[in-house]
C-alpha cells in the first residue's frame, strides 16, 4: 500500500495477500483543481472513506460534486492539498470506453498488461481466456467501431482487470448504455466480480446500481465532497432491482441524497 498525504510522502506500508483485493482509506482529504484561469476549485474537503479487500464500495452525489477527482486521488492521479491517501495499486476505468479504434478488441483488452510493461504475445495470452469467460468469444478480432456499446464497455472492463491492480476505479462504468443493456451489464459485472474479486470504488448517478452491485453506499456533498451519509446493503447476491432489501438501500440513499 502507498500513503500519499500533504506534506508530499510516498510511504510502502504493508498490504494484502499479493494478488489479491486491495485496500483503500481516505482520512480527512481535501484537494482544489486549480485551473490556468479563476481561482481554485474545490472539489473535495474533509473526506474520509475506506474500503476492505474485496469491498464494493458505491459512490453516489450530485453531479459535479467530486466524484471523479475523488477516484483520480485514489490512483494517484493527483495528489492531496490536506488529509491522506492510502490505497493499494489503483486502477481507473474512465467514463468513456477510450477503446483505442486501430486495435482489435483483444489488443484493446490487452494494453491492460502490456502498460503494466508484460509483452504482446504475454498479454494477448493473458487476455484470450477471459473473452472467452466473459462473453466476448469470437470478438477478439473485432475493432471497436465493430462492437456494441455494451460489448465495448465489456471490452473495457476486461482492460481495467487486465492491469493486475487490486483496486478498480470505476467511473460510471454503464452511462452511457440504455437501459436494457445496462441491466445485462450489471448482472454481468456482478458476475465477473464474484469470479475475479477485487476491490472496488463504483462511481454512479443510478441508485438502483449502487444498490445492485455493492456491499456499501457512499453519499456525498454537493462540491466539494465528503460522506454524508452511508448504507450498507444486507442482501445476499446475485440481486436484482426490484429485491425487498435492495428497495430498501435505494430509498434510504435517495433519502440521504435529498
Ligand atoms: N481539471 C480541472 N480544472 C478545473 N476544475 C475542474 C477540473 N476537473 C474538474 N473540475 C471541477 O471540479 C468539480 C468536480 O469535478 P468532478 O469531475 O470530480 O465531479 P463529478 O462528481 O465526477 O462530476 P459528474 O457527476 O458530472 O461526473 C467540478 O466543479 C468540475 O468542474
Amino acid at each position: 500500500m502507498t500513503t500519499r498525504s500533504d506534506a508530499g510522502a510516498q510511504t510502502p506500508t504493508a498490504t494484502g495477500a499479493p494478488g489479491g483485493p486491495g485496500a483503500v482509506r481516505l482520512d480527512g482529504v481535501a484537494f482544489a483543481h486549480r485551473p490556468r484561469r479563476g481561482g481554485p476549485v474545490p472539489a473535495v474537503d474533509g473526506l474520509s472513506l475506506h474500503a476492505a479487500p474485496g469491498e464494493v464500495v458505491a459512490l453516489v452525489g450530485p453531479s459535479g460534486c467530486g466524484k471523479t477527482t475523488l477516484l483520480e486521488l485514489v490512483c494517484g492521479l493527483v495528489a492531496p492539498d490536506a488529509g491522506t491517501v492510502a490505497a493499494d495499486p489503483a486502477v481507473l476505468m474512465p467514463q468513456r470506453d477510450q477503446l483505442l479504434p486501430w486495435l482489435t478488441a483483444l489488443d484493446n483488452a490487452a494494453l491492460g498488461p502490456r502498460l503494466a510493461g508484460v509483452g504482446r504475445d504475454a498479454a494477448r495470452t493473458a487476455a484470450r481466456p477471459l473473452f472467452e469467460r466473459f462473453g466476448l468469444a469470437g470478438f477478439e478480432q473485432a475493432r471497436p467501431d465493430e462492437l456494441s456499446g455494451g460489448m465495448r464497455q465489456r471490452v473495457a472492463f476486461l482492460r481495467t482487470l487486465l492491469a493486475g491492480r487490486p483496486v478498480l476505479c470505476l467511473d460510471e462504468p454503464f452511462a452511457a448504455l440504455d437501459a436494457l443493456t445496462r441491466e445485462e451489464l450489471r448482472a454481468w459485472l456482478a458476475g465477473a466480480l464474484a469470479t475475479e474479486p477485487r476491490t472496488v470504488l463504483l462511481v454512479t448517478h443510478d441508485v438502483e446500481e449502487a444498490a445492485v452491485l455493492a456491499d456499501r453506499v457512499l453519499v456525498l456533498s454537493p462540491r466539494p465532497a465528503r460522506v454524508i451519509a452511508e448504507v450498507a446493503v444486507d442482501a445476499p447476491r446475485p440481486r436484482t432491482g426490484t429485491d425487498p432489501a435492495v428497495l430498501e438501500v435505494r430509498s434510504a440513499v435517495l433519502e440521504a441524497l435529498r
